[in-house]
């Protein structure tokens, strides 16, 4: 659940967890609020790529819309959705573009991929082709951005129309793609809602927590992670670390 997102630090004692936590989300509303000057709105850009009849639409109006549509109705040049989400108090939108797959809608599609946070590229596990082609897609939208700064997604869909065992052996593909693409795979089904909102809530934590190190190194000017390690450089004199007491394991708060 997007809402209840908890950037997770590694620390030492659960009480100092939470007392850096809203520390350091009270820094997160500050950094975000000057560098907007308004009440701190934050967007980022989304882009589903993937061949013609994969869900792309479908997917995203699970989400979106929680609705489900069996008739099919091509997606002409690109459509967009905006989500809005409120992460540790911050307003956060995700704008997710939904683009054609068409090929003769490319052309057009191709001109929305520019600025995008995230690129989700979807392949339909009902049809193993559609997965070969997920790395031209994905070469295709990088392209148009800058790739260090972009999380990468593989998304099979339609779920419900595979048995395990088939979907299992398709996995076993997707996952191999999705190294290669330095990609995180995802299985869903948009008409059973199987993992959608998931696999949704995982893509705004992830662009929601990059928005906000950019921030914050641009106000800041100090190198800041989370997510990963015990690594959170903030104002270094606010708490000290006693040498030798960080714990190996990580830990959540
Ligand atoms: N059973 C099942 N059908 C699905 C699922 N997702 C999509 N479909 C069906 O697949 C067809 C194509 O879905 P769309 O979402 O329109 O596909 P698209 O990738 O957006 O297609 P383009 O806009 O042409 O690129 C529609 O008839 C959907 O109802 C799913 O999870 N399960």
């Amino acid at each position: 659940n997007p809402n209840s997102v908890l950037l997770c630090l590694q620390w030492y004692t659960p009480e100092a967890c939470l007392q850096f936590k809203d520390h350091f989300h009270a820094q997160l509303r500050t950094a975000c609020q000057q560098s907007t000057g308004t009440a701190g709105l934050k967007i980022s850009k989304v882009v589903v790529v993937g061949d013609v009849y994969v869900g792309k639409t479908s997917l995203i109006h699970r989400f979106c819309k929680d609705h489900f549509e069996r008739d099919y109705k091509a997606t002409i040049g690109v459509d967009f959705e905006i989500e809005r989400f409120e992460i540790v108090g911050i307003p956060y939108n995700l704008q997710i573009w939904d683009t054609a797959g068409q090929e003769k809608f490319k052309c057009i599609a191709s001109a929305y991929y520019r600025g995008a946070e995230v690129i989700i590229t979807v392949f339909d596990l009902a049809n193993i082709q559609t997965l070969d082609h997920t790395k031209q897609w994905l070469e295709d939208a990088l392209r148009e951005n800058e790739p260090n700064s972009i999380f990468i997604f593989l998304v099979g869909t339609k779920k419900d129309l595979v048995s395990d065992a088939v979907c299992e052996r398709t996995e076993l593909d997707a996952i191999r793609f999705a190294n290669d693409m330095q990609a995180e795979y995802w299985s869903v089904s948009a008409k059973t809602g199987e993992n959608v909102k998931e696999f949704f809530s995982r893509v705004a934590a992830l662009a929601f927590e990059q928005s906000m190190m950019r921030e914050l190194e641009k106000t800041t000017g100090h190198m800041a992670q989370i997510g990963t390690g015990n690594l959170i450089r903030l104002e270094q004199n606010l708490m000290e670390i006693p040498e030798g007491n960080v714990q190996e394991s990580s830990s959540c708060c």
